[in-house]
């Protein structure tokens, strides 16, 4: 019997795609990267269908779309282009697992697809969780799909929680590195750059992502991430900062005991633990030695000089679109950021105004959700381009 899982890889040529690679790479008796997508590095796209021969090779970007097919026209790699070949080729039938690793709110429709075709999810893309955790939920227990987390802190409190009931938690710890401005004032994060924030202590991972790391929006992102994935109250969740990231995360039980999970810092470790679950399998990942952390160390998060992660707690108490809201306007302001046109702080800014002007809904659909996200990309853009006008004036510190 041929027991070789067939994955898709959305977002292959990103951060957490060329890892989840190379672990493809490394049981080739295990698993076979049947989709590869990328957004529009076709260079990539290309050398990773070439290496790995996927049936289907899907680049978002219509102009590189000649080039991919070109270059892949004598293989056996069907290319595809678009959003909605996404959507489309994931319900494939020989798809046994979805990794969602591309970025941002483009991370939804395909990943709905997925598990309305009945595929399991091992899901990177935590902004699919935010924007509309509620429903992805439902949709996955309706159609009796795991999803099984990849974010390291996620993937921690899943393997804290193997063999234990959802009764007995107390809370849960998500650690935090606190990222290259931990300790820093609200002063000195006026006037931070683009390549200060783009140098995190401990990861190496894609740009928006690292830039939520530096402000704590990371943080509160997988605060959301966290309350859908195990059922939690926004109670239930505390945020602790480790500096180290050498504890990924922890749970606490009603008897008042704690199991941690740790580990270096080296995603491909969560990426294989979701790609074998409910299995271990043998790798040849560096090990850890304790003498080496002599001083691991823990204290609170700052959430008045970062507060982004004050702005996802206040998102998740209001339900609704609201962690919608903050996932469009907190990706509008990164972008800004990345392109020099917003300050550190005024990203907070930005998000705030939006939380406070977008329409909110309390029970929304698929429909409202799209809206939603439409609606506050639009003003955080006029915000910004016009140094927020609409009552945050000088909030806007670049
Ligand atoms: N990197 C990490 O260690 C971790 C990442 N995550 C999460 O995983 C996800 C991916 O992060 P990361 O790998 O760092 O990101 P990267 O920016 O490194 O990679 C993103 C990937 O998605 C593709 N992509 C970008 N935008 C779109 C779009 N609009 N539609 C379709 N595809 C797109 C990119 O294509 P192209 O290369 O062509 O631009 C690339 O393949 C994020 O949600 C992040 O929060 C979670 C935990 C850890
Ligand atoms: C590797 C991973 O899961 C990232 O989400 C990482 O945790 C970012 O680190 P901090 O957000 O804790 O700085
Ligand atoms: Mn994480």
């Amino acid at each position: 019997m041929n027991n070789i899982k067939n994955i898709a890889v959305l977002g292959s040529t990103g951060s957490i795609g060329t890892q989840t690679l190379e672990v493809i790479q490394e049981n080739p008796e295990l698993f076979h990267a049947y989709v590869l997508t990328a957004q529009t590095n076709a260079d990539l796209l290309i050398a990773q269908s070439l290496k790995f021969k996927p049936a289907y090779a899907i680049i978002c970007d219509e102009q590189k779309y000649p080039l991919v097919k070109q270059a892949l026209a004598h293989t056996a790699v069907k290319v595809r282009c678009g959003h909605q070949a996404i959507c489309e080729v994931v319900t494939e039938k020989h798809i046994d697992v979805v990794l969602t690793a591309m970025v941002g709110f483009s991370g939804l429709e395909p990943t709905i697809a997925a598990i309305k075709a009945g595929k399991d999810i091992a899901l990177a893309n935590k902004e699919t969780l935010v924007v509309a955790g509620e429903l992805v939920t439902a949709l996955a227990k309706q159609h009796n799909v795991k999803i099984l987390p990849v974010d390291s802190e996620h993937s921690a409190i899943f393997q804290c929680l193997a063999g234990e009931g959802h009764n007995e938690i107390e809370k849960i710890i998500l650690t935090a590195s606190g990222g290259p401005f931990r300790g820093k004032s609200s002063a000195f994060l006026a006037n931070v750059t683009r390549e200060q924030a783009l140098k995190h202590p401990n990861w190496v991972m894609g740009a928006k992502i690292t830039i939520d790391s530096a402000s704590l929006m990371n943080k509160g992102l997988e605060v959301i991430e966290a309350k859908w994935l195990f059922g939690l109250t926004p109670e239930q969740i505390e945020v602790i900062v480790h500096p180290q990231s050498i504890i990924h995360s922890m749970v606490q039980f009603t008897d008042g005991s704690i199991k941690a999970q740790m580990g270096l810092p080296d995603m491909k470790l969560p990426i294989q633990y979701a790609l074998t679950y409910p299995h271990r399998v043998r790798n040849e990942f560096k090990r850890f030695d304790f003498t080496a952390y002599p001083n691991l160390s823990f204290e609170k998060p700052d959430m008045e000089s970062f507060r982004n992660l004050k702005l996802a707690f206040d998102a998740l108490d209001r339900g609704g679109n609201m962690p919608c809201i903050i996932n469009a306007a907190n990706e509008v302001a990164v972008a800004g950021f990345l392109k020099d046109e917003v300050g550190f702080l005024a990203m907070s800014d930005v998000i705030e105004q939006c939380m406070a002007d977008v329409e909110f809904k309390e029970t929304p659909t698929l429909n409202d959700y799209l809206n939603t996200d439409k609606e506050t990309r639009i003003l955080a853009e006029y915000l910004i381009k016009h140094n927020a006008p609409n009552g945050v004036n000088n909030l806007i510190t670049k």
